[in-house]
């Protein structure tokens, strides 16, 4: 054997040992720790306050910056969303130690008593549920909303009772989302039954539940068939969300906390920046502004925004390299990529889903 190659091994071998104390809760951390806050309180909050806390999905640095730029200038709480494909492209360490920085980036910003959740984005079986709950997350998702019912049922009890132990919230779905949710790919959406949520909520025990009424993940979210073409721009007009479905879920849930996954508006401006300088995205539409001001005054206290954001990155990133072709510090385009994005936040909080100035402590 080399010396590289022992070395190789031992550091292996020190993963190992790592991952089996994290597993086995010696090494586990909890987010009180952290500094982090669950949901229940903001939750509740929001619910009779009329309003909606963002959760923002983060991949990187400079979106983690603008979130928590914007969340922190606004008194705002704020859900930091990891999926598994952000743990598996940034590091699942690094994530947990970003979100931990986060908390103290926003007290350096002068917000002296932040509310941060750092949230599992659609987790999609009970050991990743498990490792984010021993890794310090405050919140998670188990999205068993393809699975047939008692199975759904079944997982998100699992989780529930895992996470409780540590007093991680845990959001659960019932409905499926149009569009590419996860590796599913439903061809129409499956509205959540409103007969359902009872049931389910009381034998899972779940904290809050992502429910499908018509909104769906990514940058197209109707096909164009779907639509109607304002005459005066020719832009395409979304059919409205079911609000029926969602009067119904809430008088079967009187005050329970709903989610609305996929609620990123595809902002045509951002659109027309990208297919101005080379992108090349045709008929993307998303959730109209006023259909989410509208839910967030009900029991939908959490609203998920992840593609409004890469296209607010991508936009400034095409403009710059665009118009200075000979560009290539990283800095000069993540930059203004970063200050798009916090104008994304800012406008969602303070604009559509009301959640400035709602910290518990304003001080
Ligand atoms: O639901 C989401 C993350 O879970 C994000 O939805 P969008 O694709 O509409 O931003
Ligand atoms: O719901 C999906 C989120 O937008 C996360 O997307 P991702 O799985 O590509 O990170
Ligand atoms: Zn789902
Ligand atoms: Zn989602």
């Amino acid at each position: 054997m080399t010396k590289e190659n022992v070395k190789f091994a031992i550091s292996l071998s020190s993963l190992r040992i790592i991952h089996f104390l994290i597993n086995h809760r010696i090494m586990a951390v909890n987010y009180k720790d952290l500094g982090l806050v669950n949901t229940r309180e903001m939750f509740k909050r929001a619910i009779n306050g009329g309003y909606a806390i963002p959760a923002f999905n983060f991949n990187n640095m400079e979106q983690l910056q603008a979130i928590i730029k914007a969340s922190s200038d606004l008194k705002s709480p704020v859900i930091l969303q990891v999926s598994k494909g952000a743990r598996n492209y940034a590091n699942a360490t690094l994530l947990r130690y970003m979100s931990q920085g986060a908390v103290e980036y926003a007290k350096e910003l002068g917000c002296k008593h932040p509310e941060i959740v750092v949230h599992l984005d659609h987790g999609d079986s009970f050991e990743t549920c498990k490792s984010c709950v021993d890794m310090g997350f405050s919140s998670v998702m188990i999205d068993g909303s393809s699975l047939p019912y008692e199975e759904n049922i079944a997982l998100t009890k699992k989780v529930v009772d895992y996470a409780h132990q540590f007093d991680v919230t845990v959001e659960g779905e019932l409905g499926v989302l149009a569009g590419v949710e996860d590796d599913v790919v439903a061809a129409e959406s499956h509205y959540t039954k409103p007969e359902e949520v009872i049931d389910f909520v009381s034998r899972t025990g779940v904290d809050s539940l992502a429910i499908s009424i018509g909104t769906s993940h990514g940058a197209y979210k109707f096909t164009p068939e779907q639509c109607t073409r304002d005459p005066k721009t020719g832009r395409l007009v979304p059919p409205p969300l079911a609000f029926d479905v969602l009067d119904a879920i809430m008088v079967q849930l009187p005050g329970f906390p709903i989610v609305l996954h996929g609620s990123s508006s595809v902002p045509q401006e951002y659109v027309d920046m990208i297919n101005k300088y080379g992108g090349k995205l045709p008929d993307a539409v998303g959730i109209p502004e006023e259909q989410l001001r509208k839910a967030a005054k009900s029991a939908v206290c959490k609203i998920n925004i992840d593609s409004d954001s890469r296209l607010a990155f991508t936009a400034a990133v095409r403009k710059v390299l665009a118009e200075k072709p000979g560009e290539f510090d990283p800095r000069k385009y993540c930059g203004p990529a970063r200050d798009l994005m916090t104008e994304l936040y800012e406008h969602k909080i303070k604009e559509v889903l009301g959640s400035d100035n709602k910290l518990a402590q304003l001080d």
